[in-house]
């Protein structure tokens, strides 16, 4: 608990065209955690995780990324820092696999013309495409992957410059069920992989929490409903009042799953 936050985002608001977006949240991401950012649509996750990955500035309070502080220190250095996956990446070259893990160490999304990576930098391209469970795949071109292993090219090129915090917004979107679970898997397995790696990642989705999800917080209309120890936060009063819906949660092995509907407190989790 003594090592320096990755983030620390102190009493910070947004405001956005005259609107609240963000209303005075809190949230301390320290090595090792994994944290998702769960709220209906509109609730403010990605503007936080835009926050998060230094992206945009407070209207009101502070951010440290690594115990700097946001606006007195070059934003693209912090950057640095932070791997974020966004799921609208744009590539337009029929790059390989390996390339676009590759242009994570550019930080450009085309190949950049004379660039040539070191022996060491291809070899953890080559590490990284195994974790993500992309070995046979790693010839193959951007236009013909699936939106899955395109997700999951995406994280190991964000992980490529050897980031201390990964930022997911909503990784699962748009998978089939395989695709999602192998998602998950290797999500997990790079959790796991490197224990001082943190992570923050959005979804509306419980059943997308990966089993080693550390911390949630629940957002509701820009303001933290509750947040600290998964465990903790996920019961069913909890996310049911973040959704403004009766849901009922049950977690099995390290999964949660939610179906809609109240059921007597004994049967609840939490
Ligand atoms: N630049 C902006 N100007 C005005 N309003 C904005 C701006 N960006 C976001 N908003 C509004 O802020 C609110 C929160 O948006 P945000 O995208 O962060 O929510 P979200 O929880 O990620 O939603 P979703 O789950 O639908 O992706 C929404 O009502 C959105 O319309």
């Amino acid at each position: 608990m003594g090592a320096t936050p990755v983030i620390r985002v102190r009493n910070v608001d947004i405001v956005r065209e005259g609107n609240p977006i963000l209303r005075d949240v809190s949230l301390t991401v320290r090595p090792g955690e994994h944290w998702a950012l769960l709220g209906a649509n509109g609730a403010g996750k990605s503007t936080l995780l835009s926050l998060l990955g230094a992206l945009v500035h407070p209207t009101r309070g502070t951010v440290e990324v690594l115990g700097h502080a946001l606006g007195r220190v070059d934003m693209r250095h912090l950057r640095t820092y932070i791997g974020h996956v966004d799921p609208r990446h744009e590539l337009r070259s029929p790059l390989r696999v390996r390339d676009v893990v590759l242009t994570g160490l550019t930080n450009t999304s085309e190949w950049v013309p004379r660039w040539t990576p070191t022996a060491e930098q291809a070899a953890r391209a080559e590490e990284l495409i195994a974790l993500l469970g992309l070995g046979e795949r790693r010839e193959a071109r951007w236009p013909t992957l699936s939106q899955g292993e395109r997700g999951r090219t995406l994280i190991a090129r964000a992980l490529m410059p050897g980031p201390r915090l990964l930022l997911l917004d909503e990784p699962a979107t748009g998978l089939d069920v395989a695709g999602r679970e192998q998602l998950i898997e290797r999500v997990d397995a790079l959790q796991l992989a490197d224990q001082e790696l943190s992570s923050v990642l959005v979804t509306h989705h419980l059943e997308e929490l990966p089993p080693g999800t550390t911390h949630v917080l629940l957002l509701r209309e820009g303001r933290a409903l509750a947040s600290g120890p998964a465990q903790d936060v996920l019961t069913s009063d909890r996310v049911s009042a973040c959704f403004a819906h009766p849901i009922h949660l049950t977690r099995t092995d390290g999964r949660w799953s939610v179906r809609a509907g109240r059921t007597p407190p004994r049967e609840r989790v939490g």
